[in-house]
Parts: C-alpha cells; structure tokens; sequence
C-alpha cells in the first residue's frame, strides 16, 4: 500500500477558506467553514450525505457563489474573477467527479488528447503523444492506450478519466467520493493512485469522501463536515478520537476494520 507523501510546505497555502456560508432559500448548508489547504497536501473531506461537500467543491470552482465570507484558490478569490480568469484559474484545477465519464466513441488515446488539443493548441502531435505516454505511465495503463472506454474495467475507466485530468498538469486536484461504486480491491487501487499522484506531480488535493478506508489511506489531513462547520480535524485516529456521537456514530456505521 502507498501511503501519503509527507513532503508538504506549510508556508504555502493553495486555497484559504474563511466564515463560507451559503443557503438554499431558508436551508443553511455551510455556516461559516474555514479551511487552509497547503501546497502537497492531500486533505480529505468527510462528512454525511447531504452536509455541503460537493457545495463547497462548486465555491472552489467557481460553479456556485456563496453567500458570504472569503474564498481564495492559488491566490485568486474565486468570486471576484471574470469568466475568462474563471476559465484560466480552472484549467490549474483538476476535476475527479462521479460523473466525469470518458467519451465512449473515442479510444484511450483521443479521450486524453482532446484536452490538449483544446487547451493548448500550438503543441505538436508528437509533443501531446509524449505527455500521454507519462500520464499512462503514471496511472499504470499504457497497454491500453488504443483500447476504447467500453472495453476497461470500472476501475480502469476511473484511472483513465485521473489521466485525462492529469494531463493539463493540475496544481490542485478535487476528487469526489473516488472510491464509490468500486470493490474493496479496486478502490484500493485508487487510494495507491491518488498517493501516487500526489507523490509524482506534487498536486494539492481535495479528497471528498465517506469512505473511511479511502480517508485513512490518502489523508495527510482529515476534516468532518457536521452540521455545516468542520467539526474535527486532525490525522485520522485524531477525528475519531472524541466522545461526540455524531462522529462515532459516523465511525461505527461506516467502518468494520
Ligand atoms: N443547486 C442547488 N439548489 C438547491 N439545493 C442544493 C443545490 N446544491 C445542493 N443543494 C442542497 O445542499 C445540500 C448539500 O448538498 P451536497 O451535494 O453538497 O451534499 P454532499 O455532502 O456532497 O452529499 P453526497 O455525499 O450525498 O454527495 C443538500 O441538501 C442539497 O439538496
């Protein structure tokens, strides 16, 4: 098993967070959440469905507003830029979703060079098959460079679809709940693969997730989402360690080690 790098620097913050809150009409989801993510971290975000992580993945990007305090990704604050700075600030972000799913008529090969040949157009054609070569390599798939999606596992697809993010050479990568929808064994692998990542392209991550196994492999840092505000935060016998039933509720329902 890989675990975590160790290799961070704390003077350097990635993304500050401070007093978020945002509603849906009368409903408060975040109520005043801080949060520093420092340059190599892999911070994971726990918490119950429904309690705002992915709302706080959209203020990060730029894809929904918040309400009120400060938000401010690699030195830019998410809320004061135009779209075009918008659309720039989101190409140093690599997105891992759900539902990030690969083009199905294109092979292995096309679904990695199609952010290439969007994002950057100069590049030759030997330059891009370079730089897909490395982040196969990276993601342990080489041999299926001219395989079409329909023909990999999930967990293939998954790894693929890390690669197509990688590609543009993120400084921050989100990923939302990885591991969901894999077998124990599967979703071991993307822990090693998200380490990997980590370790390979010094990326700083947002790690969303109610998998317990996935936060213990890849958490440098662990923080609990409850009832709007980060609750807990620490390494991971750090979180667990307390008397609150919330959080040893989450635990004993989500965990059998
Ligand atoms: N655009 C929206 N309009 C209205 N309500 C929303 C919107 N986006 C999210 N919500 C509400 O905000 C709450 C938090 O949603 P969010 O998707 O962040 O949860 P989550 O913690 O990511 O859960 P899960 O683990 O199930 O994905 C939910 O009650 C959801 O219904």
């Amino acid at each position: 098993m890989k675990k975590p790098s160790s290799k961070i620097d704390f003077t350097q913050k990635v993304i500050t967070i401070q007093g978020l809150t945002k509603a849906f009409d009368e409903y408060e989801v975040l109520k005043g959440v801080d949060l520093d993510l420092y340059k190599g971290e892999n911070l994971v975000v726990l918490g119950r469905s429904g309690t705002g992580k992915s709302v706080l993945i959209k203020i990060i990007s730029g894809l929904l507003r918040q309400d009120g305090g400060y938000a401010n990704v690699l030195g830019q604050e998410v809320d004061k830029l135009t779209p075009k700075q918008l659309d720039e600030l989101r190409l140093k972000i690599g997105f891992s979703f759900q539902n990030s799913a690969l083009y199905d008529s294109m092979t292995v090969k096309e679904n990695l060079e199609f952010p290439l040949i969007r994002h950057s157009k100069d590049m030759t054609a030997r330059d891009r098959s370079r730089i897909i070569d490395v982040v196969l390599e990276a993601v342990g798939l080489a041999q299926t460079i001219n395989q079409m999606p329909s023909e990999l596992s999930g967990g293939q697809r998954k790894r693929i679809g890390i690669a197509r993010t990688l590609i543009l050479r993120p400084e921050i990568m989100l990923y939302d709940e990885p591991t969901a929808g894999l077998d124990p064994i599967t979703s071991q692998d993307i822990n090693n693969l998200i380490n990997e990542v980590q370790r390979r392209f010094n990326t700083s991550s947002i790690i969303i997730t109610h998998d317990l196994t996935c936060a213990k492999a890849v958490g440098n840092r662990i923080v609990m989402l409850l009832d709007g505000q980060f609750q807990r935060q620490g390494s991971f016998e750090e979180v667990f360690d307390t008397e609150d039933e919330r959080v040893k509720a989450f635990y004993n329902y989500n965990f059998t080690e």
